[in-house]
């Protein structure tokens, strides 16, 4: 939504953003994201949303910091695909959930459960908050081409960082129990917070939407630890697909 001339939030213009946009939650990593296209300039910073661009193989390319959670990252999706994007990659971190997914593993999401709000607030729970192909493909080739150990599947978004690590103190200890028993039952790989949201909000807005998360560690059998630069793979993987998706467009 235009206020005097700027998105609302973004504090920013069409013609400041690119095709594609790289979507980490943490406004810290817009600059380190930058430092990986041409040309790159911050274009503005306001709340949580810290925004740059610059190029990749020529093309005008963005990243978008979205806060932490659903809310504030369907803004920054609402207001990007104003400005004319239509493809995007969150960067974010996670625990892992799956006892094989362990602290430096990279995840790609196919899917996401959707244990948040704000996804509700566009579609009923019946519909899925699935990645699109296309880019789920893309992170995919490009963890292989890196080396990095990778997983591909399904991961939870929730709303609160607190339910996941400590559920036995809040008062409702054992619906969360029984959720994320279900979850790792069903194999589901880790767990962060706006993966769902941009899924299903990117399906109403007709854009493609794709999730690659750094582990920092596994929720059952690690310690918490952030460990010095924990989302570069991440980063790495986000860049080099998009550099793939520009290939592939360019030739469709
Ligand atoms: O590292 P980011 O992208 O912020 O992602 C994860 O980290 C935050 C919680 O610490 C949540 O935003 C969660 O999704
Ligand atoms: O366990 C974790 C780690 C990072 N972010 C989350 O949402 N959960």
């Amino acid at each position: 939504m235009l206020i005097d001339g700027k998105q609302m939030h973004l504090q920013c213009t069409a013609k400041e953003i690119g095709r594609y946009v790289i979507l980490p939650g943490d406004p810290g990593r817009c600059a380190a994201i930058a430092a990986f296209f041409d040309d790159a300039h911050a274009v503005s910073s306001n709340r949580e949303f810290n925004v740059w661009t610059g190029f990749l193989d020529g093309e005008k390319v963005s990243v978008c910091s979205t806060g932490i959670g659903g809310p504030s990252a369907a803004i920054a999706l609402e207001e990007l695909v104003e400005c004319g994007a239509d493809t995007f990659i969150r960067v974010g971190t996670c625990g892992g959930v799956d006892a094989s997914v362990r602290g430096g593993d990279v995840v790609v999401a196919t899917a996401a459960v959707r244990q948040e709000g704000t996804s509700r607030e566009y579609l009923p729970l019946e519909y899925p908050a699935a990645a699109s192909y296309p880019i789920v493909r893309a992170l995919a080739d490009a963890c292989e081409a890196l080396g990095f150990r990778t997983h591909v599947g399904v991961i939870q978004s929730k709303d609160s960082f607190y339910g996941e690590i400590r559920p036995q103190c809040m008062p409702i200890a054992a619906q969360l129990q029984e959720k994320w028993n279900a979850w790792t039952a069903a194999g589901v790989l880790a767990s962060e917070m706006e993966s769902a949201a941009l899924f299903v909000a990117g399906a109403c807005l007709h854009v493609r939407c794709g999730t690659v998360l750094n582990v920092l560690w596994n929720d059952e059998s690690e310690a918490p630890a952030v460990p010095e630069g924990a989302a570069q793979r991440g980063i790495r993987a986000a860049v080099e697909a998009i550099r793939r998706l520009i290939r592939e467009d360019n030739r469709s």
